[in-house]
């Protein structure tokens, strides 16, 4: 089993890239499926979620070719519509799979999301929509069938705000028959930039980044290219890495506006934030705030920050609270950094901070994806060495978590877990 070992590091100075975005990569991807000629699209992740679509689109018949930074897509020979549960279950988005498919295809065989698990993460609003369109939701045991011989345009409110559910609706609207319009939609820059994406295809798409879409449906939708968004969850993970030892960090190739209420929330801890046009520099001189987090919808404080800055509120003297309004179960990281020595307490959807006491290095487990930079995060603040399993998780979203932290001073290798290393020191989960 590997491991990462990170070293107490810091201050982390430097700059670094910030790659494409995952949760639009994996959108973007999905969609390509809707085109009927050849799709490039720049800048997709090399992370396991990714590879995980490759299989699946060579399983259907749409081949994707890497070159260099792009990521070429042929949807003229897609052959089936139907995704092997094992493949569907190994991350959370393939659900987009059910929308991008079903109009082409009238039926779509594809097993259950899978992604973190943070107790329940329920489909009820994409289930919603196919039938608003249409479309029958047939349910078994390791799988669903999305079933429609027309897909009509349909009015559909959304009970909750919800980015998945949000964009596969625009997958599936994209081709039916006549217009459709949400409400209550999901604003996410990753919304954003699959509408922009099937636009530029020939899709007619109105209003995405307000609450209420229109979707007029076409018969036909061409090739093109595109640029996916950078990764505003990487990027605020690492501008929070600055604040740790008070370091200096830049990241390079963003949207600055796509981290608002983060880049708000690490002033109010004490970071200074510069930005221009496509970079950001968080850097710190003085001593850290405590403060109250409510993580929330787009353009709210995002859920997958909450655990990574909870590590540096860690380091700041006094209570702060972390409430997760989006997962209100999104805590598994904290019998984690109890492990540290963190004093921290979670009481009903908050996690109650003692910041400002030494960590110490330990054996610790990443149970999701973004829990693992928080234990990162955290092992660069502890005295001496953490080591963190778990990595699998960390790799459904980072391409090169030890390079890029190492770019900026971050002391952590990969390792292999011995037989008796693992029977002395292995974490309880
Ligand atoms: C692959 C991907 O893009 N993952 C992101 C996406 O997940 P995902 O798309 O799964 O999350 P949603 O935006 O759909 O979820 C938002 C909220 O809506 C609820 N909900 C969602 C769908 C549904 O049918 N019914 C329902 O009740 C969820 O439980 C949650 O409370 O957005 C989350 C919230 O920003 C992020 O944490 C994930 O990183
Ligand atoms: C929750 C996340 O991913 P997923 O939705 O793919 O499980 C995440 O990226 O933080």
């Amino acid at each position: 089993m590997k491991y990462l070992k990170v070293h107490q590091s810091g201050p982390l100075n430097g700059k670094v890239h910030i790659p494409g975005a995952k949760n639009s990569s994996l959108a973007l991807l999905a969609a390509a499926c809707l085109a009927d000629d050849i799709v490039t699209l720049e800048g997709i992740p090399h992370i396991d979620d990714v590879r995980i679509i490759e299989a699946i689109c060579r399983d259907i018949g749409m081949e994707l070719k890497q070159m260099g930074g792009q990521v070429i897509a042929d949807p003229r020979w897609i052959h089936s519509a139907v995704i092997d549960p094992g493949k569907a279950s190994s991350y959370r988005a393939s659900y987009y799979f059910a929308g991008a498919l079903i109009s082409k295809f009238g039926k779509v065989t594809i097993g259950f999301p899978g992604g973190d698990d943070f107790v329940s993460r329920p489909i009820d609003q994409h289930i919603k929509v196919f039938q608003a369109l249409g479309a029958k939701v047939h349910i078994y045991k390791d799988h669903y069938i999305v079933e429609a011989a027309e897909l009509r345009g349909a009015d559909i409110y959304f009970d909750t705000i919800t980015s998945g559910a949000t964009i596969n609706a625009m997958l599936a609207a994209v081709r039916a028959s006549g217009m459709t319009v949400l409400r209550n939609a999901a604003v996410d820059p990753e919304v954003v930039d699959t509408a922009c994406f099937l636009n530029k295809l020939g899709a007619k798409i109105y209003g995405a980044g307000t609450e209420r879409i229109r979707i007029e449906g076409v018969p036909y939708l061409r090739g093109g290219t595109h640029t996916v968004i950078p990764d505003r969850l990487i990027a605020g993970a690492f501008l929070m890495a600055a604040g740790l030892h008070g370091g200096q960090v830049t990241v390079m190739d963003v949207i600055p506006e796509h981290l608002g209420a983060s880049l708000a929330k690490l002033e109010e801890i004490g970071l200074h934030i510069e930005c221009g046009d496509s970079h950001v520099t968080a850097y710190r001189s003085g001593k850290l705030n405590a403060t109250r987090i409510r993580a929330g919808m787009y353009p709210g404080f995002a859920t997958d920050l909450q655990q990574p800055i909870t590590s540096l509120l860690l380091q700041a003297k006094g209570k702060s609270i972390v409430t997760d309004r989006v997962y209100p179960n999104r805590f598994a990281h904290l019998p984690q950094l109890r492990r540290l020595g963190a004093n921290i307490e979670l009481r009903r959807e908050s996690a109650f901070i003692t910041g400002g006491h030494p960590l110490k290095g330990g054996w610790v487990h990443a149970t999701d994806v973004r829990a693992g930079i928080c234990l990162l995060l955290a092992g660069f603040s502890a005295e001496g060495c953490t080591h963190i399993t778990g990595i699998e998780h960390i790799q459904r979203g980072y391409e090169d978590v030890i390079g890029s932290f190492r770019s900026i001073g971050g002391k952590l290798s990969l390792e292999e877990l011995d037989a008796e290393e693992l029977l002395n020191n292995a974490p309880v989960v």
